[in-house]
């Protein structure tokens, strides 16, 4: 039947790289017949997926098998409103198995059983107006089992939209692939791909990455990438290519130099990653920022995978040792992971299916030079889907994280929509501004990835240009909501923080760096409910932002660093708000409706892993001392508008949960009672 479960695969056999020892092979996350398996590897599966979730409802048995078959019209519907509940969860897509239970029998369909069930599957498709896109047939004990992706039809100015943060050390190759990704064009080991990517002299001439940049690369609907370099100067053409694809991942291109680390939070935190790509030398090892690295995306609870590249150049032996060291980092206290070698497609299907959980850590391995396994990368990425799920209804809520001024134009925001819908001549609340006031603006236009669209939602990224408005009046950080907000902007709030790493103590009147969201601004530490706060230590903490009072969420995830100090925690408490609204401004008469308030994200140890992200940070060496950062995306600022950025459910956390959803609070200020909803 229609199994929620990865793909089983019994026969994987190691591939030409042998695995390092006790690296999870990816059969690991097959479901085991009528139990959870495998004794450590249980957890993975804590989300209750396995079984399909929905053991018997409304009149479907969902574990067995033969479920698809020939359903009546009742289990029609039950199972036309599973999948429509799995496409939903999965952002438009879903990864669905046909000819698997969960109830303890032979996997495997005869071929008529097979034929029956894909015919219920493909009109089932036609009803949520979806493609069917067979991944892989293969024959278990009793009979095929299939895989199917089962994707959203995309009109011609719509597609998919996935945000992969890259990070790793300087050197791993990051810009590199991400130009033989986005390029089509393998690399010569002496930096030939990277050179299309760089944006600043200063990038070319030292070969290193020092700002925030954006890549593209589209997958049409049958999976095949779409990018075509313009033959005139190698650039792409991202509307032809937004225009021809389903899936568009979008690549935030981070530094690996510690000098630029405040570059890096600030795109891990501001550019909403779904998930995160850590590169890592293969000759190298796991060297400089590689552990900071990980231990910011584990704070942000950002799913992360692992490219092990240069593996053309790489002694076997130092290889293994690599891949060793990797697989006692992941395993450790400090991120609790599950590392999962990825070798061939089967292993690729098993691992996208189960990624969201955000236990697993799927590793690649590959050459920017050779091309080895990039076909596996390729199909990872086009297998994975957004954790930001929306809905058209919720009040809409932008983040700014860029601006220009485009002649002829005017002034443009880019960033990334939380929720909600925005539509082309809707009237926004801008703020706040430094009184904490908000104004309204009308949107003139909207770009997705430089492709003009009449409407954005959530977990897209855009551009919006603003009617009678000047740049400089805005600066990142700043959001645009729906006048049903009643937004406010908040001077204090309280904090729960874990102090990842300090030379010595930090007490009240200490100030550092929040960076919340796309906010970037210094706070001073008013007070907290431990003397003072040592590595290693969690705190209640009261912070007063030192310039600007900004618009905040509760159960937001906040990163506050300093020079070698960094701490990470989730804000509790919005203490001292201000509600400027222009006096002429009479927010809409709205239905006040119970919102339901994503709680904190603790499961799968990822909010428990706090502690442990501590020892990670303990034992990294690297410190952002001496952050220099230039003007992110100086280069691009002047006409070119740059945008920021089935079968087994995808379980997993979405952005929703990370507190966009919670409602805004405020001792000080009257609330709407639906802030944030
Ligand atoms: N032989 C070989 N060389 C590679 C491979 N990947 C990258 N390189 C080379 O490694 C060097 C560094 O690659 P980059 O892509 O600049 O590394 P980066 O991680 O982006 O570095 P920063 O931008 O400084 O953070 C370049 O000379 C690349 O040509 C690979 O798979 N094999």
């Amino acid at each position: 039947m229609a199994s929620m479960a990865a793909a089983h695969e019994p026969g994987i056999r190691p591939g030409s790289i042998p695995l390092a020892d006790a690296l999870v092979p990816a059969s690991i996350f097959a479901p085991d017949r009528g139990g959870c398996g495998d004794d450590a590897e249980d957890e993975c599966f804590d989300d209750g997926d396995m079984f399909n979730g929905e053991l018997e409802e409304r009149g479907v048995d969902f574990t067995n098998k033969l479920a698809l078959v020939s359903p009546n019209g009742e289990q029609y519907d039950s199972l036309l409103h599973q999948l429509r509940d799995r496409m939903e969860e999965g952002c438009g897509e879903t990864i669905y198995v046909v000819g698997m239970g969960s109830d303890g029998g032979d996997w495997g369909l005869e071929e008529k059983d097979m034929e029956a069930s894909a015919a219920t599957v493909r009109s089932m498709c036609e009803q949520v107006d979806a493609d069917l896109i067979t991944l892989r047939e293969r024959n278990e004990a009793a009979g095929l089992v299939r895989d199917y992706l089962i994707r959203r039809r995309m009109g011609e100015l719509d597609f998919l939209e996935v945000r992969v943060a890259v990070v790793g050390n300087v050197d791993a190759g990051k810009s590199t692939l991400l130009g033989v990704l986005t390029h089509g064009e393998l690399d010569n080991g002496r930096g030939f791909a990277r050179q299309k990517l760089f944006r600043h002299k200063h990038e070319m001439e030292s070969g290193r990455t020092s700002s925030v940049g954006n890549d593209i690369l589209g997958f049409d609907q049958e999976g095949q990438v779409v990018n075509k370099p313009d033959s005139h100067g190698g650039s792409l053409d991202w509307t032809k290519i937004c225009e021809k694809s389903s899936k568009v991942i979008t690549f935030i291109d981070l530094a690996g130099h510690e000098k630029y680390l405040k570059t890096t939070v600030f795109g891990m935190t501001g550019h909403l990653p779904d998930f995160c790509m850590l590169m890592v030398g293969s000759n190298a090892g796991i060297v400089g920022m590689t552990k900071e690295h990980l231990g910011l995306a584990l704070a942000l609870n950002v799913p992360v995978f692992v490219v092990v590249t240069k593996i053309d150049m790489c002694p076997a032996n130092i290889l293994q040792e690599t891949l060793k060291l990797l697989q006692r980092l992941l395993k450790s206290p400090g991120c609790r992971k599950i590392p999962v070698l990825v070798q061939n497609k089967d292993d690729v299907i098993v691992t996208a299916s189960n990624f969201s959980s955000e236990r697993m850590c799927p590793i690649f391995q590959i050459s920017n030079v050779s091309g080895e396994n990039m076909d596996l990368l390729k199909m990872f990425l086009n297998l994975l889907s957004s954790r930001t799920s929306y809905h058209d209804d919720q009040p809409a809520e932008f983040q700014i994280d860029d601006t220009y001024s485009v002649p002829g134009v005017g002034t443009v925001v880019s960033g990334t929509t939380l929720r909600g819908l925005i539509r082309l001549n809707d009237t926004m609340l801008l703020g706040p501004d430094p009184l904490g006031s908000f104004i309204p603006i009308a949107v003139k236009s909207i770009h997705r990835k430089r492709m003009p669209v009449k409407e954005v939602r959530g977990g897209q990224t855009a551009s919006f240009s603003l009617k009678k408005i000047k740049r400089s009046s805005i600066r990142k950080g700043m959001v645009m909501v729906s006048p049903r907000l009643c937004p406010q902007a908040t001077w204090e709030f309280e904090a729960e923080i874990l102090v990842l790493h300090h030379p010595t103590t930090i007490s009240p009147r200490y100030q550092a760096m929040v960076h919340c969201g796309s906010i970037r601004q210094t706070a001073t530490i008013l007070s907290m409910n431990r003397d003072c706060l040592r590595t290693g230590d969690k705190a209640s903490v009261h912070f007063r932002f030192i310039k600007t009072p900004e618009y905040l969420h509760c159960d937001q995830r906040l990163v506050f660093r300093e020079g070698r100090t960094k701490a990470v925690g989730t804000i509790t408490k919005l203490l001292q708000s201000t509600n400027n609204l222009p006096s002429n401004f009479k927010p809409p008469q709205i239905k006040m409706q119970s919102t339901k308030r994503a709680p904190p994200r603790k499961e799968d140890g990822t909010m428990a892993a706090d502690d442990e992200v501590a020892t990670i940070a303990q034992s990294a060496t690297q410190s952002g001392e001496g952050d220099e950062e230039p003007q992110i995306k100086e280069g691009n600022k002047e006409n070119k508008p740059k945008t920021g950025g089935g079968g087994r459910r995808r379980g997993g956390q979405r952005h929703k949960g990370k507190g966009q959803n919670s409602s805004t609070t405020s001792t000080a200020a009257p609330s709407s009672g639906i802030g944030g909803s």
